[in-house]
């Protein structure tokens, strides 16, 4: 009697029934679209941080990036709160010695994702995103050490090594680190990236008219490069010159500082072997494949790259003998490292790693190569007048935690570095001050 009673009941208000099912569902639908549009786990608020396409210093100017901070206190707090910062680091503390040209970026930002999963402490530059470069470093170029911090866990921006005065603010346990490329690859790079930025390459450059402007360089670098010009640290040698080194004269003898790097540098990672670098670094710093997964930061687009031919090989070769000299050394020290881990377990972990990368790579991204006018302010990678560099666009149809991951993986160096400096201070990165360091 009941159920008869009740089906009838169903059939009488079979048309109603079904408008009130559509209506909750439809409402479901448009909650759930507003959720995952405004409570993203890596909620940068996308159109505050303004990267202009195209400037002459990069990393340098304190204007790149105006971050209203302001609307940010409560994403802050919610940060504070969260269990990122309640996780105990496993990980040893690390310096990674930032070079120029040599895919260090794809290495920051490996580090900058380790470290904000583990709630590391930063040691940032107190102004702009470099450590005052090209002045070689002074304990008084970092940031103050945030309230509730023992020490700082990571250091990785841009420096001009001082190993004493590094010594001097990080744990004696510390792991150091650098990157070395094949000098012609990166010297070209760094004449690409930097034309307008390092005075002797500008120069060359109005000189060279419709010609190339490495090669009017090369032909006589010594009429365009003043040792003594600020700027031109960069001009020559320059990986010698981040490492500290002087790179100006150089008789062919051993540096004098090298006995020191020697033994400071745990791991010279080595760009042309960088999987096998990463294996290496991950056996340093304890990390897992998911951790060492990388896609290639501040890469040229192709229309920005041009084939050497030989002479301007063995000119670059020739300008840059130090840095010729100091990549030859390291790379057998790289491979005399390679053997103590085992060249049979290296191979077999750098298959595991490139595979586990490829899974990770395919999840995330979905093009690669981007041209900057397609990409948002926020995945926009730094832009100079003489070159473009590309980005990624990440997968669409991620979850709320793939979205947070992959767009960590694509991130270009200034956003994440803001993004992180404003999670560890609740301000935005300081502009240069007036006074410049002597
Ligand atoms: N994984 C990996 N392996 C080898 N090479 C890589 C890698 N990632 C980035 N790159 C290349 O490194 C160049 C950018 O270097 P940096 O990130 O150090 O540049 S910067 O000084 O921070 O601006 C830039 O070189 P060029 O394209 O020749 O300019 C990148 O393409």
């Amino acid at each position: 009697m009941t159920l008869r009673w009740l089906a009838i009941q169903v059939w009488r208000y079979r048309v109603t029934g079904l408008m009130v099912i559509l209506s909750v569902t439809f409402l479901l639908v448009i909650v759930g679209t507003h959720l995952l549009q405004h409570s993203s786990s890596f909620n940068f608020h996308q159109g505050r941080i303004k990267i202009p396409m195209k400037a002459s210093d990069p990393k340098q100017r304190h204007n790149i990036l105006t971050h209203d901070h302001t609307k940010e206190s409560n994403t802050l707090k919610d940060r504070t709160d969260s269990t990122l910062h309640k996780i105990k680091r496993r990980n040893p503390p690390v310096v990674f010695l930032k070079t120029h040209k040599t895919g260090s970026s794809t290495v920051q930002n490996l580090l900058f994702r380790v470290g904000e999963k583990e709630g590391a402490t930063f040691a940032f530059p107190a102004h702009t995103y470099q450590f005052s470069y090209p002045h070689k470093f002074k304990v008084d170029f970092v940031d103050e050490l945030p309230e509730g911090s023992s020490h700082f866990d990571i250091l990785c921006s841009h420096m001009r090594l001082d190993v004493g005065q590094l010594k001097q603010m990080m744990p004696p346990d510390t792991v150091y680190v650098t990157i070395l490329r094949e000098p012609v690859q990166m010297f070209e790079s760094v004449f690409s990236y930097y034309t307008f930025a390092v005075p002797a390459f500008t120069s060359a450059k109005k000189a060279a008219g419709h010609r190339s402007a490495l090669s009017v360089f090369l032909e006589s670098p010594e009429s365009f490069w003043d040792p003594n010009e600020r700027g031109n640290g960069l001009g020559k040698n320059p990986m010698s010159f981040d490492l500290g080194l002087d790179n100006q004269q150089w008789n062919w003898s051993r540096p004098a500082n090298l006995t020191l790097l020697e033994e400071t540098f745990q791991l010279v990672m080595i760009a042309e072997h960088f999987d096998e670098s990463l294996v290496l670094l991950g056996d340093l710093l304890k990390l897992d494949l998911e951790e060492l997964a990388s896609v290639s930061h501040n890469t040229r687009s192709a229309y920005s790259l041009s084939p050497l031919d030989n002479i301007t090989k063995a000119r670059i070769r020739d300008w840059n003998q130090l840095d010729v000299w100091l990549y030859d050394f390291f790379l057998r020290v790289f491979w005399q490292r390679a053997e103590r881990y085992g060249l049979g377990r290296l191979n077999r972990d750098v298959a595991l790693l490139r595979a586990s990368t490829e899974r990770i790579r395919q999840k995330c991204v979905a093009r690669k190569q981007v041209p900057p006018a397609e990409l948002d302010d926020l995945i926009r990678p730094w832009q100079t007048d003489s070159v473009t560099i590309t980005g990624y666009h990440i997968q669409k149809n991620l979850t709320k935690q793939e979205q947070g991951f992959c767009m960590r993986l694509v991130l270009p160096e200034l956003q994440y570095h803001a993004h992180l400096y404003f999670q560890q201070y609740g301000r935005a990165v300081g502009p240069l001050p007036t006074v410049t360091h002597k």
